[in-house]
């Protein structure tokens, strides 16, 4: 059984549209579905506005490197280009956490190495696990109330269930 924690993302083209592929493409192993947040973008701040969310996957036969081959094939459907570090993309699925898993593969590093740092991701994150914890670094709540929020707003009008079928 494996249960992981997927960040998404996209700030280029039809957002929405491309978040919801991503849920579609989750669909057979959903267990949650955040709500949506427009998000002012770090690392690279000359950028569009993110919209990021967060999903809850499980699966008995899958394991970490399935998460992050099938959030791969997502981008590459959405017709991400990898191009500038922390720069604009159409889609992008980050493998947040998977239960019981921590990972030093530059390939796939669990948990994924931004996350205490990153309100978008945990503030979807707590939405659908509120006692959500980060794997060596603490409470995510905790975490939280160390970070900056302001450029984080919730957008109640894009609702990505509808998206999961
Ligand atoms: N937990 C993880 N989830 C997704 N990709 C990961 C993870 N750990 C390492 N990677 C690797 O990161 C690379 C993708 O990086 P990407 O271009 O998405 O980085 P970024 O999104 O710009 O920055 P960041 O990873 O800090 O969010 C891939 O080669 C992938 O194998
Ligand atoms: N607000 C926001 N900013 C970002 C994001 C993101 O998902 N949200 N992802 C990045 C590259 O991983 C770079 N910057």
């Amino acid at each position: 059984m494996s249960r992981a924690v997927l960040s998404l993302g996209s700030n280029l083209g039809d957002r929405a549209a491309h978040l919801r592929a991503a849920v579609a493409g989750f669909a057979d192993v959903l267990v949650a579905v955040s709500p949506v947040y427009e998000t002012a973008p770090w690392g690279v701040t000359d950028q569009p506005d993110f919209l990021n969310a967060v999903l809850i996957v499980s699966d008995e036969d899958a394991d970490e490197w399935t998460w992050l081959r099938r959030g791969q094939a997502l981008e590459q459907a959405a017709g991400r280009v990898r191009e500038q570090r922390w720069g604009p993309r159409t889609l992008d699925v980050d493998v947040v956490t998977v239960d019981g898993v921590r990972s030093d593969h530059p390939d796939l590093l669990l948990p994924h190495p931004g996350t205490a740092e990153r309100a978008t991701v945990l503030i979807p994150w707590l939405d659908v696990e509120p006692d959500a914890v980060v794997p060596g670094r603490g409470s995510a709540r905790e975490l939280l109330a160390l970070l900056d929020t302001a450029g984080v707003r919730a957008r109640p009008d894009i609702d990505l269930r509808k998206a999961a079928g």
